[in-house]
């Protein structure tokens, strides 16, 4: 194959290049590793991916705008080369597993999760750094998880982390061997095994290699090589998470081990999470 992203914008695509519907699509979890998994993918040469998040599923203006415009967010491929794309905000998106199934019921779905704890704390870390750059107040993050000295369900980037509940809306629009589940944590710390197992997952001859990722000390993760460029993900991924209290953490553990228990039994897996 030609690999497109190696062409330079001066040089034509080839005529047998085209925007593909994606064969695969990453649902989620938002914090979970989505961009990793994404950029991991893309070392692929089978495989192209959509640069920037496209939210059809999930947001009603792009959704009635219909499958041409959805198409037409897609990175050219040639025939035989699978297109990915990834928006987090899919997987707790009511409507999105019938919109996902009614463009094409055989889609192959990943979802990377992550110990939901973690994940509800990097939510809030990025909502917080988001407001700072705008110069806008945010309250601190115990305000937002506790009510009375209780956890406080109402709050979003927990409800986030009920992935049994998310799952389950999928699981009653697809089979449960058409979504592979990729262990986030595992994913940062030794990702070659993880992005081998989506491989198989996609049929994708096995091209990722080991040699594709080298640990970056000053980053403190996993960066990618390929055909002599390096890259590493932007600083907005592995930042300082916002600090909270051990006696929040362990009552935020304690809320979610019935959640988490229910998504095991869904998945058919249990993860080593607090
Ligand atoms: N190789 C590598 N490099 C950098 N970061 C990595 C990598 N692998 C996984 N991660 C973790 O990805 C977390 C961000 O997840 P997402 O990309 O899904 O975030 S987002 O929902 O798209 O905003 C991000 O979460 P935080 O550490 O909480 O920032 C990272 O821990």
């Amino acid at each position: 194959y030609v690999c497109l992203r190696e062409l330079r914008s001066a040089v034509p695509p080839p005529a047998n290049a085209t925007q593909r519907l994606p064969g695969a699509i990453i649902i989620g979890v938002r914090k979970g590793g989505t961009r990793a998994l994404l950029e991991m993918l893309n070392l692929h040469p089978d495989v192209e991916v959509a640069k920037a998040e496209v939210h059809f599923f999930n947001l009603d203006e792009h959704y009635r705008r219909g499958l041409g415009w959805y198409r037409a967010q897609m990175p050219l491929s040639l025939p035989g080369q699978l297109t990915v794309e990834k928006t987090p905000g899919y997987f707790t998106a009511p409507l999105a597993p019938a919109r996902v199934r009614a463009m094409d019921r055989d889609v192959r779905l990943l979802l990377i999760v992550r110990d939901p704890a973690e994940r509800l704390v990097s939510d809030y870390t990025q909502v917080l750094h988001n407001r700072q750059q705008r110069q806008k107040p945010y309250q601190p993050l115990e305000e937002l998880l506790l009510h009375r000295g209780r956890i406080n369900t109402s709050y979003k980037a927990l409800q986030r982390s009920l992935y049994h509940q998310h799952f389950s809306r999928w699981l009653a629009h697809f089979p449960r061997d058409q979504i592979h589940v990729v262990d986030g944590e595992a994913l940062i710390r030794d990702p070659f095994p993880e992005l081998q197992r989506v491989e198989r997952f996609l049929e994708l001859p096995p091209r990722i290699a080991p040699s594709n990722f080298y640990f970056n000390t000053t980053k403190g993760f996993y960066c990618l090589l390929s055909a002599g460029h390096d890259k590493c993900l932007d600083e907005s991924k592995g930042r300082p998470h916002a600090p909270l209290s051990t006696t929040a953490l362990h009552m935020l553990c304690r809320f979610f081990r019935e959640p988490n228990r229910r998504f095991f039994n869904m998945v058919g897996r249990s993860f080593a999470w607090c």
